[in-house]
């Protein structure tokens, strides 16, 4: 059992991370949209929005645990219209057993979360079944630890496709997508390196931790506020993890190169690039909302971008000037990221992965006619699985006689590296490490 910092308690706290999870779960929308407007109906503070973030993740990391709880503890199924009660439940079961909030004030906080969820009629139950979990506490636990079905809190389809796809490495990577993931930063190039920023984080007694071969990059001992950061406010640093910190050093942009991002938003990597190399930048993405984040980015680091809210499967948006480079930074399955996003668990389909893949050759075909011949593109997904990457750019090149493999150098060392997909890199998560990330460089021949 993980234990998680808990801030002041609160109903309003689980009443939201109550609504959230019932967003996400029984309607399909991201942990990222459902949570900050739980937050405004039940009008949180800070410290409870930090709370029902912690209680929100925590239910989504271990759900299959905490559903099979639930059908334990409970006679009868609960009624569609009293549903949310069920999720205040799997909030309450959470704070029990993963959170270090004391067990009283985490069941009279849920219990009363009922009245604000209008389920007053049902503040007996949860109390009840709550109670009942502490008494049968031990036996409950044995039961979990010895069921193979629960063991990883994963869903099927993901787990069978990582033990076929990797089976050495598979129950590592279960458990690094269960973590709470670490904070990683990009130091600002224009202003600091690696070195020279970590001193002035020790200055302020925040502990860090850098790494060979990522000079811009290092790893927070443990997560905190970006105010606290010095010079986050002037541009200094940013939060980005490892994994991504790859991309902009692999597409190597030179000053005054005509570079693509290509699926910019919220635009992490467009930032690093432009901070490496001025360079010119077109950032496009289909999302006007998450250009609006490109635009937030870039003006607190004081760098400039041509932003296009356009469809990269089009060219209608296009002048017909060919790029020297291009990041084609995929929309992908994001399995790579779990433990950033575990409510990908549980939204993703199977059946999503072909549709997935189709996607992404769209993208790379139409992108290729727009790269000059000797020019490079850095494929790269946020996925772990080979559809999506080693298999997809094999697949590529076989169909497109000018395309090649540009092969990328070895990775650092410390970089947890699937051997298998030769060429690129397939990065897989890591305990207290980086994320699961994909890259693959491609050279357009010259004709
Ligand atoms: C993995 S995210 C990109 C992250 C970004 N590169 C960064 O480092 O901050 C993928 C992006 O692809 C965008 N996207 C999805 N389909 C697209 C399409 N057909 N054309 C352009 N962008 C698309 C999504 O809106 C999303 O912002």
């Amino acid at each position: 059992m993980s234990q998680s910092r808990a801030g002041a308690s609160g109903a309003p706290a689980r009443a939201a991370a109550a609504s959230a999870l019932q967003q996400v779960l029984q309607h399909q929308r991201s942990l990222n949209v459902a949570l900050p407007e739980a937050a405004q109906k039940f009008k949180l503070t800070a410290a409870d929005k930090g709370l029902a973030q912690a209680i929100a993740f925590g239910v989504l990391r271990d759900l299959p645990t905490l559903e099979w709880l639930v059908a334990q503890l409970v006679d009868k199924p609960l009624k569609p219209k009293v549903r949310i009660v069920h999720y205040l439940l799997l909030a309450g079961l959470y704070q029990l057993r993963s959170m270090r909030t004391a067990s009283h004030a985490a069941i009279s906080a849920t219990v009363d979360g009922a009245v604000l969820v209008r389920q007053q009629g049902l503040k007996g139950l949860i109390n009840a079944v709550l109670r009942s979990y502490q008494r049968k506490q031990d036996e409950c636990e044995a039961e979990i630890n010895t069921a193979s079905e629960l063991s990883g809190n994963h869903p099927g389809w993901i787990k069978k496709r990582l033990q076929q796809r990797y089976p050495q490495s598979w129950s590592q990577i279960i458990a690094a997508n269960q973590q709470q993931p670490p904070m990683w930063l990009r130091v600002n190039a224009r202003h600091h390196n690696a070195t020279s920023y970590q001193a002035l984080l020790t200055e302020a007694g925040i502990e860090s931790h850098s790494y060979p071969g990522l000079d811009h990059g290092l790893r927070l001992q443990q997560p905190l506020d970006v105010a606290t950061l010095p010079g986050f406010s002037e541009g200094w640093v940013s939060v980005q993890d490892a994994a991504a910190q790859f991309a902009a050093p692999l597409l190597g942009a030179q000053p005054a190169e005509r570079i693509l991002d290509a699926c910019a938003a919220p635009g992490g990597k467009s930032a690093h690039i432009l901070e490496g190399a001025a360079c010119e930048l077109t950032a496009l993405d289909i999302e006007a909302s998450r250009l609006e984040r490109v635009k937030d980015n870039l003006q607190r680091l004081a760098l400039n971008a041509t932003i296009v809210e356009a469809d990269a499967t089009a060219n209608d948006w296009w002048d017909g000037e060919l790029f020297d480079r291009i990041l084609l930074d995929a929309p992908c399955s994001a399995t790579g990221v779990i433990r950033r996003h575990p409510d990908i668990k549980w939204l993703r389909r199977e059946s999503d992965i072909a549709d997935l893949s189709d996607l992404q050759q769209t993208i790379l075909t139409n992108l290729w006619s727009m790269l000059k011949p000797g020019g490079q593109l850095l494929y790269a997904t946020c996925s772990v699985l080979p559809e999506e990457n080693h298999q997809q750019i094999t697949h590529f090149i076989d169909a497109n006689s000018d395309a090649e493999w540009d092969e990328l150098p070895p990775p650092p060392a410390w970089l947890a590296v699937d051997p298998l997909a030769s060429k690129g890199w397939q990065l897989l998560p890591k305990i207290d490490g980086h994320d699961g990330f994909y890259y693959a460089r491609l050279k357009k021949q010259q004709h």
